[in-house]
């Protein structure tokens, strides 16, 4: 059976792949939407990440047939009220500049006191396997905004993410410790049970 893993970001697709190897989701091979013919993607207007994400993977499943998911992730930031939210990767104004987008929200946040610094790293993923066979679940990852960049692992805003608990931002953690801690990583366990009910057809 074919899962279609529907991103165009290489960074995230390379997540969603490596916490779906290791959660032994046998049976199902993994592809990108490099791996298919490409079809027409609706940009991203919705304001929730459930109604992004479920959009992105209805348009992979119409267009391919395939069971599909679809990521739509961002960080929420409790001094922007939220935001960058689902604007997440085009904080800046370009979208998936992780420098610029990272830059800005250091600006943003250059007069907020460590105390008032917390953000949630938020993962929705949706799941279509047929007309009206859908679920989508969601995955939060609690931290801090530190005050410079740190780390070369990971990207967008790993490098001012220091999560709860840890000393380190999220970039400075091997992707298998941030797969296990991650919004990403959470989110895609709860689907886990309809992937592999999938990988038994
Ligand atoms: O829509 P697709 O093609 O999947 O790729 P995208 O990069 O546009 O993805 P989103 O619309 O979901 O935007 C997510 C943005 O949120 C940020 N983000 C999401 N998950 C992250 C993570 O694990 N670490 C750091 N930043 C993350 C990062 O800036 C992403 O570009
Ligand atoms: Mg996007």
């Amino acid at each position: 059976m074919k899962l279609l893993l529907a991103s165009r970001n290489k960074k995230k697709l390379g997540e969603l792949r490596r916490i779906l190897l290791a959660e032994g989701v046998a049976g199902v091979e993994v592809l990108g939407l490099d791996d298919v013919p490409p079809f027409p993607e609706a940009p991203e207007t919705d304001p929730t990440f459930e109604g992004n994400a479920l959009a992105k993977a209805r348009d992979a499943f119409n267009a391919t047939g395939l069971p599909s998911v679809a990521d739509d992730s961002g960080i929420a930031i409790d001094a922007l009220n939220g935001m960058p939210g689902v604007l997440s990767a085009r904080w800046s104004g370009v979208h998936g500049n992780d420098l610029a987008n990272t830059e800005l929200v250091l600006g943003q946040l250059r007069d907020v006191p460590d105390e008032r610094r917390g953000a949630a790293f938020v993962c929705t993923a949706a799941f279509v396997a047929g007309p009206g066979v859908e679920t989508v679940v969601r995955g939060e990852w609690r931290g801090t905004i530190t005050r410079e960049p740190k780390g070369e692992n990971g990207f967008g805003y790993d490098p001012i993410f220091r999560p709860e608990g840890h000393e380190v931002t999220s970039a400075e953690l091997s992707p298998e410790e941030k797969d296990k801690l991650s919004h990403r990583g959470r989110a895609l366990r709860l689907l886990l049970p309809h992937l592999r009910e999938l990988a038994q057809r």
